[in-house]
């Protein structure tokens, strides 16, 4: 049974299918025009690689926080507009949407979603994946920068709409992130008849009748159940396969083995299916398996100094001891209320411990966590996304994809390393990345504690060879000022 959580969810996507149908109806555009539709996403089991933690709305300051976010909201158009005449922004095109040869409905439904002029990245990109006939592509663009848009358009341009099958796979590494894609391809085929289904955890119950939607989003284990056990997600249709976040869903582990195993299933079902990888990182050897992964592929690379975006300005705050890091943090949320922040650490005992201690002192606390029932989670993020909870503590499990505007502050309470415990500019750039979308600006606080933690902290500024610009935690009045300043642009 879908909770209420899931229930509310499914009931807006629900909502904007209806209320898309009547303009849908209204249009003079020449294909048949009829509804998105998506069944109910369902719960889903947590992505096990991945943990989860809790978050925090603090008191007060609320007048001086409104009045930042109405700069800031000014600030943005501003900026967006800038930025996309700027030929050496990764938002500018020389190309409008009319120029990428997509469908009339499709314009439509990018017109509707407020997007003027077409990314870099989708201005690239577009043209090579549509191309006929089909070939693979492996796109990297900074975080933010609408890669989504690109492979969502490619899917519901390789559609037939007259055929009652599943054409277009897509799997993302979380939960999350997969019901976010929906919606977006949901938005952007509005005008069109697509039908998409959530491929998550408990989606499908025994005895249903195979899927009929073209277009099918999910986390990779679950769609290999799907095709595997519960016989219900045929592929031999398939024309499209994404992996979002694809250097993720490639490294080693059973996430990189599930990925593997069904483009195994869908190569072999399917004739000559396209295959789209796309990435704001791509670490060298994640990338020689890409190569292998989708062969002959169109390339669209960022050089290393490309990698991190001008509009994310990063500090960090040189704290005592473990303690110190708290009461620094406190001290930080006591003071700036900002539109909505992140903070990351590194295990779900100390996020729980973070947001216990934080609820004790009087501080509303959101957590994202991995033992949570995912009806809980679907909540939560409904709730983050809804503006409703202003901070949310997690780990990883939200770094990569999730895209939240109004998040213009990330905290990465603790720094993040890889598996053998180095530290990991990947896992840093798609964290900092949740703020700074599409031109927006954004901060990223950094803690430091001990000798160790400002050496992987200089390991990733080296890396990716940007300032991180220390604040003096011992002057709060410096420290508001400074992050203030930097929020401003
Ligand atoms: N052409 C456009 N004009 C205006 N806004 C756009 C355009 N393309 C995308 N956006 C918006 O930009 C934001 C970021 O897009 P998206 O989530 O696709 O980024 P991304 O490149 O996939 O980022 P990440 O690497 O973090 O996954 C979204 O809110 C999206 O609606």
């Amino acid at each position: 049974m879908a909770s209420d959580a899931v229930q509310s969810l499914a009931s807006r996507l629900g909502a904007a299918a209806v209320a898309d149908d009547h303009q849908a109806a209204t249009s003079s555009s020449p294909e048949p025009q009829a509804s998105t539709s998506a069944p109910v996403p369902a719960p889903e089991q947590a992505q096990e690689q991945q943990q989860q933690a809790e978050g925090e709305e603090p008191q007060g300051d609320a007048p001086q926080a409104s009045a930042l976010l109405e700069n800031l909201s000014h600030e943005v158009q501003v900026t967006l507009a800038d930025q996309q005449t700027d030929p050496n922004s990764p938002l500018y095109s020389a190309k409008s949407f009319e120029d990428l040869n997509l469908h009339p409905n499709l314009l439509k439904g990018v017109y509707k979603m407020g997007f003027h002029k077409p990314s870099k990245i989708q201005e690239k990109a577009l043209p090579l994946l549509l191309q006929n006939p089909a070939r693979n592509m492996i796109g990297q663009s900074q975080s933010g920068t609408g890669k989504t848009a690109a492979f969502a358009l490619t899917m519901l341009s390789r559609v037939d709409f007259d055929l009652k099958a599943p054409q277009a796979i897509c799997i993302a590494p979380s939960r999350e992130l997969a019901i976010q894609i929906l919606n977006v391809v949901q938005k952007m085929g509005q005008y069109t008849p697509v039908e998409c289904f959530f491929a998550g955890k408990d989606s499908y119950q025994k005895g249903m009748p195979k899927l009929t939607q073209q277009i099918i989003i999910g986390t990779p284990g679950t769609m290999i159940d799907m095709v595997t056990k519960a016989r219900v997600l045929d592929l031999k249709e398939v024309k499209v396969f994404v992996l979002d976040e694809a250097d993720n869903m490639l490294e080693s582990g059973s996430m990189g083995d599930q990925s593997i195993s069904l483009k195994n299933l869908i190569t072999k079902m399917a004739k000559n299916p396209q295959i789209v990888l796309f990435s704001a990182t791509f670490a060298d050897v994640v990338r020689t398996f890409a190569v292998r992964f989708a062969p002959q592929a169109n390339e669209i690379r960022l050089k290393q100094e490309e990698l991190s975006l001008d509009a994310i300005k990063q500090f960090f705050m040189d704290c005592d001891n473990e303690e110190h890091k708290y009461e620094v943090l406190v001290e930080l949320y006591n003071l700036l209320t900002i539109g909505q922040s992140i903070i990351f650490v590194k295990r779900r005992d100390t996020a729980d411990e973070i947001a216990r201690r934080m609820t004790a002192e009087g501080h509303k606390v959101t957590s994202l966590h991995g033992k949570l029932e995912t009806t809980e989670r679907d909540a939560i993020m409904e709730s983050f996304r809804d503006g409703k909870t202003k901070v949310l503590i997690t780990t990883n499990v939200i770094a990569r994809g999730i895209d939240i505007s109004q998040v213009n502050m990330v905290v990465n309470y603790d720094l993040p390393l890889d598996a053998q415990g180095r530290p990991d500019p990947e896992t840093y750039l798609h964290r900092i990345g949740r703020t700074g979308r599409f031109g927006r600006q954004g901060v990223s606080i950094n803690f430091v504690h001990d000798r160790r933690s400002f050496e992987h902290m200089e390991a990733i500024r080296k890396a990716l060879g940007k300032p991180i610009v220390r604040v003096d935690t011992a002057d709060f009045e410096q420290m508001e000022a400074t992050l203030k300043a930097a929020l401003k642009g």
